[in-house]
């Protein structure tokens, strides 16, 4: 027999195999509620299959039927989800100390550094370095408002692209993406490093060594490997066959983030020796603690590129999938848009663009933010969370390096929590004082406790202002004619950012006097 039917019976009759191996190895276990006090064991019920449904709409439907806490044995591993806001804060507040940490991955390993960005860092002196430096150095009031020029020349740049191609099909994410990466790379490494021309010219580009494509498509892979269900992550005798394939992706993903960090460090370097240099980026600044003998971290130039790709990670299809996700809602519902305008006209009036400083002035614009992101909160697991030690929740045992997922998407449409749930109602957000803060339990887009989004401030200053100024300067239609907005698709792609299956495609046309437009 030749090869390629070979191994085509080998594969056909290996993929059942292996299905049963893994619905086997996954495990429904729940709480007894019924049990005298003292410790509860956690008993089987039963084994299911989670594949081939998206894991954060198959954990809400288990935790309708068995409660807001149960556990999986998932592989080698026990993992526990919470899916209510008092499950949440028991996790993220109450015993915050002990699910400080992540879990060891494939991708934590392959795509960052060895664990060395503060995202998958374990709980430790690397981890603390990076989060006081973030807090510090970007995200800090003084530090948000020294990048303000940058993040208002850039939605500039962005509106005069749109405007580019009113009229024409728009793929909305495309836009938002170049508009996070340009802000992110500017406020990290000085200056973008990516070509703003597509592939074909590239090579006239000699100062860049990416196209704004390339990156966007590396960023993307990022997400996705950094969120899928790695088999040898959870069975890890297995973990060496790397049966998805994915350990291999992720070794070439890192080999294309070198390629460019090298360009990119290379040139600071160059910099450095210049006689009249000054430290003027974050990355002068992380280049400066590599040579700090007064660190209590070896801190590398692993840990450069790592917590550049915080940033880079962190801060683009984050930002962008939240406006893409608010923008799919509002072009459902014209009624929304038409309120938002109105407030628009009103606060700003049309003859200038949104500021950020206007954002707070701008209470239905707030409220739309708010109810995109408690129903498409796009880290919809937030990020997992190990135990350090064992701890007791509710009279039940978790054991030290049990596995925790948070179902922040599950938690966003509990109707315990909010009336009409699964409606998109930026109502229910007026005069409430629900925020986003993490003390909100019942509403965690961008999770709680010491591992809570860093970055949140700057995301919301992008969102905010990017999503006021596409209202205030567009109007929007679907590119597709003939489908009625009602019937826009809104699928999901899980990753670790949840993102729209399809990407949307709209048709917009200026608000605003042409003035405003160059
Ligand atoms: C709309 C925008 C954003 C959303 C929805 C978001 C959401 C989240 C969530 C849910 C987590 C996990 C929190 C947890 O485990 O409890 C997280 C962590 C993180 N985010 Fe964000 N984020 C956004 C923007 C940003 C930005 C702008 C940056 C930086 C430029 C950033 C950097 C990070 C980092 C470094 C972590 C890891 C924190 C740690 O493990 O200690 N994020 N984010």
């Amino acid at each position: 027999m030749e090869f390629p039917s070979c191994f085509a019976i080998a594969i056909s009759c290996l993929v059942p195999i292996f299905i049963a191996i893994i619905t086997k190895l996954i495990h429904l276990q729940r709480p007894n509620p019924n049990l005298p006090p003292g410790p509860k064991p956690w008993p089987i019920i039963g084994n299911l299959n989670l594949i081939g449904e998206l894991p954060h709409h198959s954990l809400h439907n288990l935790s309708i039927k068995y409660g807001p806490i149960m556990q999986l044995m998932f592989g080698s591993f026990n993992v526990v989800i919470a899916s209510s806001s008092e499950m949440a804060k028991q996790i993220l507040k109450t015993h915050d100390h002990v699910f400080a940490t992540r879990p060891q991955t494939a991708a934590g390993k392959h795509t960052c550094y060895d664990h060395s960005n503060v995202t998958w860092a374990p709980y430790g002196p690397q981890w603390r370095l990076g989060r006081k430096i973030y807090l510090s150095k970007l995200f800090s009031s003084k530090g948000l408002e020294s990048f303000h020029n940058i993040r208002a020349q850039e939605r500039h740049a962005f509106m005069l692209r749109l405007f580019a191609v009113s009229g024409k099909p728009v793929v909305l994410k495309d836009h938002l993406f170049h508009f996070t990466l340009s802000v992110i790379c500017r406020m990290v490494m000085g200056k973008k490093y990516f070509s703003e021309s597509s592939w074909s010219k590239m090579e006239d580009d000699e100062e860049r060594v990416v196209s704004r494509e390339g990156i966007q498509e590396m960023l993307e892979e990022l997400f996705v490997l950094n969120g899928v269900f790695n088999i040898g992550d959870w069975i890890p005798w297995l973990g060496f066959l790397d049966l998805q394939g994915y350990v291999k992706r992720m070794k070439d993903l890192r080999k294309r983030f070198d390629r460019f960090y090298e360009h990119v460090i290379g040139d600071h370097m160059a910099r450095r020796t210049q006689k009249d240099f000054v430290a003027s980026d974050f990355l002068d600044f992380l280049l400066g603690l590599v040579e700090d003998p007064h660190l209590d971290v070896d801190f590398t130039l692993n840990g450069v590129k790592a917590f550049t790709l915080d940033q880079m990670a962190g801060g683009t299809d984050t930002a962008a999938a939240t406006v893409e996700w608010a923008m799919s809602e509002l072009i459902k519902r014209p009624n929304i848009i038409r309120k938002a305008n109105e407030e628009l006209d009103r606060v700003i009036g049309r003859e200038r663009w949104v500021e950020e400083s206007d954002i707070q002035n701008l209470p239905y614009l707030n409220a739309i933010i708010k109810e995109t992101l408690r129903l498409h909160p796009v880290a919809v697991l937030l990020a997992p969370r190990m135990a350090l030690e064992d701890c007791k929740i509710e009279g039940y045992e978790i054991k030290k390096g049990t596995i925790i997922f948070v179902n922040s998407w599950s938690i966003g449409r509990n109707a315990c929590s909010w009336e009409s749930a699964e409606e998109f109602c930026p109502e229910r957000f007026l005069g409430k004082n629900i925020d986003v803060n993490g003390h909100n339990f019942e509403f965690l887009p961008f999770g709680s406790g010491r591992r809570m989004c860093p970055g949140y401030k700057l995301g919301l200053k992008m969102v905010s202002s990017s999503l006021a100024n596409l209202l205030h300067g567009f109007s929007w239609r679907l590119a597709d004619e003939n489908m009625k907005p009602q019937d826009l698709d809104m699928h999901e792609l899980f990753g670790l950012a949840t993102v729209r299956r399809f990407p949307l495609v709209a048709l917009v046309e200026p608000r605003l006097p042409q003035n405003l437009f160059y």
